[in-house]
């Protein structure tokens, strides 16, 4: 049977394209729309899209040949207006042809073309775009997200600051290229467990620049601070689930020291890491006409009516109806004698753990001081202020800059044996903790141990103390989305979380409400 054959149509924001996969021959043609001055305008887009939407069309089409078997369309995210000039285009080819129409998610679409470029099976995938920035990963049948921006995306905080400084859009070529000559200076740096923000840094950047520093230093720091966010966020997947492959893809991953700093840290671990050239890394029609190929054959179509363009869908609402693979799930168990982490190694041989941070070759020398400190003596302090309001955690038994003595614990991990018993006490230990004024900063079931019959805390690496609702919302948000990402029945689980947590925390509440507005939050808007 000759090969199926689909026309793929991109036009979710700056770039109509269209593109079929014919034979070994990738047929693709653009027709980027770009703004005469400040950032994308969505109506001016779409105005752009279907000024050019036939003739593009007709060229990858022409050049591919012959019989099309689908036409594939990007239904969402996006920008709605442009969503549905390419929503319109599609529909019309596959009356006219006869041939079915496929709704393919953009982000997922940025995922597959990352995996048929690279051939990598099971891969953690950093999709860092103008509007998207997540950490994604596969585990039956979804692509779930392990991190994500909680604010605005990677590309846009880049644009936006170019934009601000009277820079040409898209502002993030511009920035790389200052940045080459660029020196450090300290930028706010957010890491909140495995979600990320960048709004702050953007305005701190913007207010260096203010205050006299050079443009080509506030690029670099802009850059090295961002970047290291991201890989630091990628590595915390890497070593939660066990993969051993890392991709990047979207427009931000053209960039080549992000690429370079990815390549570090997975030489560093023992990973591969592969990323497409940057015809296939910013929104193009060939990510489009391939996933559309892979859906196809596994006959995710759709009918006219079920086509509405959705600007707000996400990728792990996606049932990945082509991968037959599980995708794995946990690291495979780790030696009884040393356990290395994403940031830290400890030494399980002595009476006690020795936790020492480890210096990352992706960092600027500067920054990886500066967390490794920070880190060591905010864990020890934290550590310290949860024992003393009665929560189960390690005692400490001496700390210098980069290491941490403490208590061995004997017992299991609740990333592998997690049950309601274990997610109750583990709602009851972390109820305790936010109702002594502590975020915990990184609550996933990699940092609690089942010991004596209670469930302890480790890992107070990214901690605070602190009497925000809304870090404790981070922290519920943190282990909620792990719930999700890496157990078969995340309800259950979460419910009993929260039995035990209300059961010993007066504000719970409150703190669970805004855990729900945390997570609309991290949606498309
Ligand atoms: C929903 C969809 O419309 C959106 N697409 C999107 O944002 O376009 P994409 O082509 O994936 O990414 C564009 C972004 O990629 C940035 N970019 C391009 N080249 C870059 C470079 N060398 N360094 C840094 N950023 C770069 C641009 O500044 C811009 O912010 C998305 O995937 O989120
Ligand atoms: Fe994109």
């Amino acid at each position: 049977m000759p090969e199926k054959r689909v026309l793929g149509i991109e036009g979710t924001a700056w770039n109509f394209s269209a593109a079929v996969f014919a034979d070994d021959l990738v047929c693709l043609h653009s027709a980027p729309y770009v703004p005469p001055s400040g950032g994308i305008h969505p109506r001016e887009a779409a105005q752009h899209h279907a000024s050019v939407a036939s003739d593009v069309i007709r060229k990858a089409l022409n050049e591919a040949g012959g019989r099309i078997d689908a036409v594939a369309f990007s239904i969402g995210p996006g920008l709605g207006p442009s969503l549905r000039i390419a929503a319109t285009a599609a529909r019309t080819l596959s009356l006219k042809l006869g041939v079915p129409l496929i709704g393919v998610n953009h982000c997922v679409a940025h995922v597959e073309i990352g995996r048929w470029y690279t051939k990598f099976a099971d891969p953690i995938v950093l999709y860092a775009s103008g509007a998207n920035t997540q950490v994604l990963g596969f585990l039956n049948g979804k692509y779930r997200i392990f991190g994500e921006t909680l604010d605005i995306g990677l590309g846009n905080a880049l644009d936006k600051f170019a934009r601000s400084h009277d820079l040409p859009h898209p502002g993030g070529p511009i920035i790389e290229d200052l940045a080459k000559t660029g020196s450090y200076i300290p930028l706010p740096y957010t890491v909140k467990g495995m979600d990320l923000a960048f709004s702050g840094l953007m305005s701190a950047a913007k207010e260096a620049t203010m205050r006299g520093a050079s443009m080509e230093d506030v690029c670099f720091s802009f850059q090295e601070t961002a970047f290291a966010m991201c890989v630091e966020v990628t590595e915390r997947a890497l070593a939660h689930t066990g993969k051993d492959e890392v991709i990047l893809v979207g427009g931000v991953g053209a960039n080549a020291r992000l690429q370079e700093m990815l390549g570090i840290m997975c030489a560093e671990r023992g990973a591969k890491f592969m990323a497409p050239p940057r015809t296939y890394m910013g929104d193009n029609g060939a990510m489009i006409a391939y996933t559309g190929k892979i859906m196809l054959e596994a006959g995710s179509t759709i009918p006219v009516s079920d086509s509405v363009v959705d600007p707000g869908f996400r990728s792990d609402q996606v049932d990945v109806t082509w991968r037959q693979d599980a995708g794995s799930i946990f690291a495979p168990g780790q030696s009884e004698t040393a356990e290395r982490g994403a940031e830290a190694a400890a030494d399980l041989t002595g009476t006690d753990v020795i936790k020492t941070r480890m210096t990352k070759g992706y960092r600027v020398p500067q920054l990886d001081r500066h967390l490794i400190t920070e880190r060591t003596r905010a864990e020890a302090r934290s550590i310290a202020a949860a024992r003393r309001a009665g929560v189960p955690v390690p005692v400490i038994r001496d700390v210098t800059d980069r290491e941490i003595v403490m208590e061995k614990l004997d017992g299991d991990v609740l990333k592998y044996v997690i049950n309601p018993t274990y997610a109750e006490g583990a709602g009851i230990t972390v109820g305790k903790l936010h109702k002594a004024g502590i975020a915990h900063g990184d609550l996933t079931t990699s940092n609690m141990i089942w010991h004596n019959g209670r469930v302890y805390l480790i890992d107070f690496g990214l901690a605070q103390i602190t009497g925000e609702i809304e870090q404790r919302g981070v922290d519920l948000h943190v282990l909620f989305q792990t719930l999700e990402s890496t157990t078969e029945d995340p309800e259950t689980l979460k419910n009993a979380f929260i039995a035990g947590y209300s059961s010993v925390f007066s504000q719970a509440c409150e703190v669970i409400r805004r855990e729900h507005e945390i997570e609309l939050r991290g949606r498309y808007l």
